[in-house]
Formats: structure tokens, sequence, C-alpha cells
């Protein structure tokens, strides 16, 4: 085994080997090889019925898999993966009592789990802002209810968070201090995350890999570096001489370029990096008002990769 491999193996807390779940007429899981590394944000990206939540509740062990196996924290049998578990929490859709407060709710869970830090609670209300909320669970807004998730998977002090649409129908002010509270329980606690969304522009803010879910299959896995660089479509120029910066893009042998008018220009799929056009621009005197290299969103790249 060479450094590289180990260092993988040591980092890597989820693998899945070709992974499926069949029902009676439809396969919601097909082959599934995911990697999640230690530090990840991993972004879950698929329509819905894509087989998001039914993967999550394989890795939960909240259903078997029909095939293909889990390997939890470098190991991949299911009475160690039992243990791993432990080391996990997750929100998948509202699961608490009506009549209970948030208090109440997260000490039944605290129970549950087995554990018995009293000073945990107060804690976990007061991160997510439910620390003064005295009404039942019924009462709660979505946001509410989400942020309640969000603290109860946090019960235990787990190493990864798995979440389930935690933005969904949620208001933009919701969405945002969900986004806060992700981000901040990554960078000071390291914890390592999970997502699905639909939600994609959110998803993207946050997310540090994404995978690609459509019909059950993980069509690709790529991180925020190489969603970067693979992602610039065009670049838009604003120049005093249209004509002469042509010529010289002609020279550096770019393609795809359409004047827009008296000023700006379009480069489609550029194969020349902007600052080194905005090197060779300024080098041959031309005065440069724009340089804009337009990104690829998540969406427009995942309705590319799923064909829609
Ligand atoms: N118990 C079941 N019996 C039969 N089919 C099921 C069952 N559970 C899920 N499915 C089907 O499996 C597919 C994947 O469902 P899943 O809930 O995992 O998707 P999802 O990506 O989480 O979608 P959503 O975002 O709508 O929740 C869907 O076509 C769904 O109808």
């Amino acid at each position: 085994m060479n450094d590289k491999v180990k260092y993988e193996d040591k980092n890597l807390l989820i693998k899945t080997n070709s992974v499926s779940k069949k029902h009676s007429n439809s396969t919601a899981v097909d082959s599934v090889d995911m990697s999640v590394y230690k530090g990840d944000i991993y972004g879950l990206v698929g329509k819905n019925g894509a087989g998001k939540t039914t993967l999550f509740k394989i890795l939960l062990g909240l259903t078997n898999a029909t095939s293909g196996n889990v390997s939890l924290f470098g190991n991949s049998s299911e009475k160690n993966n039992t243990i791993s578990r432990k080391k996990i929490g997750s929100f998948i859709g509202p699961v608490f009592f009506p009549y209970l407060t948030a208090k109440e709710n997260l000490k039944y869970y605290s129970k549950i789990k087995g554990v018995s830090n009293s000073k945990e609670i107060p804690k976990l209300l007061e991160l997510v802002g439910l620390k003064d909320v005295k009404k039942p669970f019924s009462a709660f807004s979505l946001g509410m209810k989400q942020r309640l998730g969000l603290a109860n998977a946090l019960i235990g002090n787990p190493e990864l968070i798995i979440l389930d649409e935690p933005v969904n129908g949620l208001d933009p002010e919701g969405i945002v201090e969900i986004r806060k509270i992700i981000k901040k329980l990554h960078e000071e606690n390291g914890i390592t995350f999970i997502i699905s969304s639909h939600i994609l522009n959110e998803l993207e803010m946050v997310a540090t890999t994404f995978g690609f879910l459509n019909e059950g299959k993980l069509v690709k896995e790529i991180n925020q570096n190489e969603f970067k660089h693979e992602d610039i479509t065009s670049i838009v120029l604003e120049v005093d001489d249209v004509t002469k910066t042509i010529n010289i893009l002609e020279s550096l042998g770019v393609e795809n370029i359409t004047l827009k008018n008296e000023e700006e220009i379009i480069i489609n799929s550029p194969t020349v990096k902007s600052n080194d056009l905005a090197k060779k621009l300024v080098e041959n005197n031309i005065n440069l008002f724009k340089l804009n290299p337009k990104i690829h969103t998540l969406e427009d790249y995942f309705f590319d990769i799923i064909g829609g």
C-alpha cells in the first residue's frame, strides 16, 4: 500500500461500493460508488425521486441495500458500521413530538442516543437560535423545525452529519441562517457534512464536493476546485478598439469570437486563460474596460450532465 492510498483511506469516511436498492417495480439507487472524505461538505444533487433519501437511509442503516456494500470510517462489516453510525448525526424530515418543546424533544432524543451530557442541549438550542423558545413543536415555523432538526443531528457530537433537504421550503432568511450554522460547524468544529438539495445555487455556496444523482445513478462526483476549473463558459471583453482586439485574439488562436457591439466582444468556450488574455491585451496597448469570465452555475452543470 503506498502513502497516498493510506492517506486517502484514513480520510475516507464513507465509501459505497456498487450499492443498489431495488423495489418491486423500480430501482431507487443503482450501483452507486460514492466517496465522502473527512472535511467535505458533500452536496448531493438530484431531482425529486433521484434516490437521495434512499441512499441516505442505506448509509444510516435505516434500510438495507439490495446489493453492494457500505464502508463507514474505514470499516465495511455490518457490525462495525453499526458502531460507526454512532459518529453520524442526521436529519431526514421532522420526526418530533408536536406537543413537546424544542428542549423536551432534544432531551428525548439524547436519551434514545444514550447521551447524558446535560450541558449539550442548551448549547445546541443556542446555536440554532431556539434557546428562548418555549412553545411546542406544533407551533413552530418551518425554519424553526429545520433548525431543531439540525440541533438534533448534532446530539452526541457527531463527526459527520447527513442532512436531507435542510432548506426545503424555507424563506431566504431561513436559508441564510441554516447556511451560516453549517459553515460555522464545518469551520470551527471540523464536522463533515453530506447535504442533499435541489436548491442548487444554495448548495453551490456551501458544498466543497458535489455528487450528481440521476435516476438512482451517481453520474458524477466533482470537487469545488475541479468544478470551478471546468466551468468558464465565456469571457466578455469591453475594449476601446474591437478590431485590433479581434486581431490579437485571432493571433493567439482564440476561436468562437462574437462581436456584441462597438465595444464588447464575447469569447465562448475560451481556450485561453483570462489573466493571460488581459496581459496580452495590455501589452498591445488596448484599453481594457471590462474582462468578465462568465461562470457556469451548478444548475447549468447539472443539466449538462444529466442531459436535461
Ligand atoms: N418503499 C418504496 N417502495 C417503492 N418505491 C420507493 C420506495 N421508496 C422510494 N421509492 C421510489 O424510489 C425512488 C427514489 O426515491 P427517494 O425518496 O430516495 O428520492 P429522492 O431523491 O429523495 O426524492 P425527493 O427529493 O422527492 O425526496 C422514487 O422513484 C420513489 O418513488
